[in-house]
């Protein structure tokens, strides 16, 4: 399969902040979910993707291209959701709408309507007097209206409520089926990810710890539990974070050292959610290191 988005060892300097060696890939045909803390660089990351932050060093390439001076006919082929307000607030939905349609050669009015009415977006009202969640709606609309190859979304979930959300992935699941399309989208709702992501990129730091398959993540990590007295035994283990609770410990560690584990003790052994594999990796003393 053709991979549609590449970084390269991507890096790129703020005052405070940096993203650092950034390389990730993905195939047409998949959805991956881009999940870190707040502040981990996801949006900044998202916007070197689509050339409105330019990278101190390393590479970005969509449809195998780079950006050029001119990147009106690759940005044809990418349906982008912001995480910011762009419509034009003081003109109704489908103003916008007449606005936005041109610019897009591929543009499909019976698709757009058709999204739009599944959405419920009331198009004669003025974008700013409609609510967060039917602002995304609005843009998500859009973002599927031009025959897209390529999804790009910074959050599209966020101010969307449980039934739309649903309703929301049935809709990139449906997209998805199309295997000459790739959806990459930033969230902080990891249970979204369990549901529909092919792969996922966890950001920290503004390093990449992981980019793999969601699959192949849930053989990587376990969650040991034990009383108080295993404990020793526990921290002289590799363990990825510990804490102790009123009940005994939890540790947070490689599926491979507690196989090893387990063979000598009965310890309980769960496998982590990714919002667990998210809390711990964030809570580890080992934050740099990549799995
Ligand atoms: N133009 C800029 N100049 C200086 N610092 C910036 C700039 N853009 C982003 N940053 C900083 O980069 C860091 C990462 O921000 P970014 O928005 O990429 O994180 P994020 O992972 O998307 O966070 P969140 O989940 O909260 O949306 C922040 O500390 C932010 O202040």
């Amino acid at each position: 399969m053709e991979t549609i988005l590449e970084l390269r060892h991507v890096t790129k300097a703020f005052k405070d902040f940096a993203l650092k060696d950034i390389s990730f890939s993905l195939k047409k045909g998949f959805i991956m979910g881009f999940i870190g803390p707040n502040g981990a660089g996801k949006s900044t990351t998202i916007r070197c993707l689509m050339d409105l932050v330019h990278p101190d060093s390393g590479e970005v390439l969509l449809f195998g291209q780079k950006f050029t001076g001119d990147n009106k006919a690759l940005k044809q082929k990418i349906g982008f959701v912001y995480d910011q307000d762009v419509f034009f607030q003081e003109l109704t939905a489908e103003k916008n709408k007449q606005i936005i349609a041109p610019f897009y050669e591929q543009w499909d009015d019976t698709i757009f309507y058709r999204y739009i009415n599944e959405f419920q977006v009331p198009l004669n009202k003025k974008m700013k007097t409609l609510s967060k969640g039917t602002k995304m709606k609005f843009a998500l609309a859009v973002a599927l209206s031009h025959h897209a190859e390529l999804i790009i979304m910074d959050e599209p979930t966020s101010g969307l409520d449980p039934v739309f959300r649903r309703e929301l992935l049935d809709v990139l699941f449906d997209v998805i089926q199309d295997e000459n399309k790739a959806i990459f989208f930033s969230t902080h709702i990891t249970t979204d990810l369990e549901k529909i992501a092919d792969y996922i990129t966890f950001l920290l730091d503004g390093k990449i710890l992981f980019s793999k398959e969601r699959e192949e993540l849930s053989e990587l990590f376990r969650i040991v539990k034990g009383p108080k007295s295993l404990s020793t035994t526990i921290k002289q283990a590799d363990t990825i974070a510990y804490k102790e609770t009123s009940l005994g410990f939890e540790a947070f560690m490689p599926a491979d050292v507690t196989e090893k584990l387990a063979k000598k003790t009965a310890f309980h052994i769960e496998r982590p959610n990714l919002e667990e594999i998210m809390y711990y990796l964030v809570k580890s003393k080992k934050r740099e290191t990549a799995y």
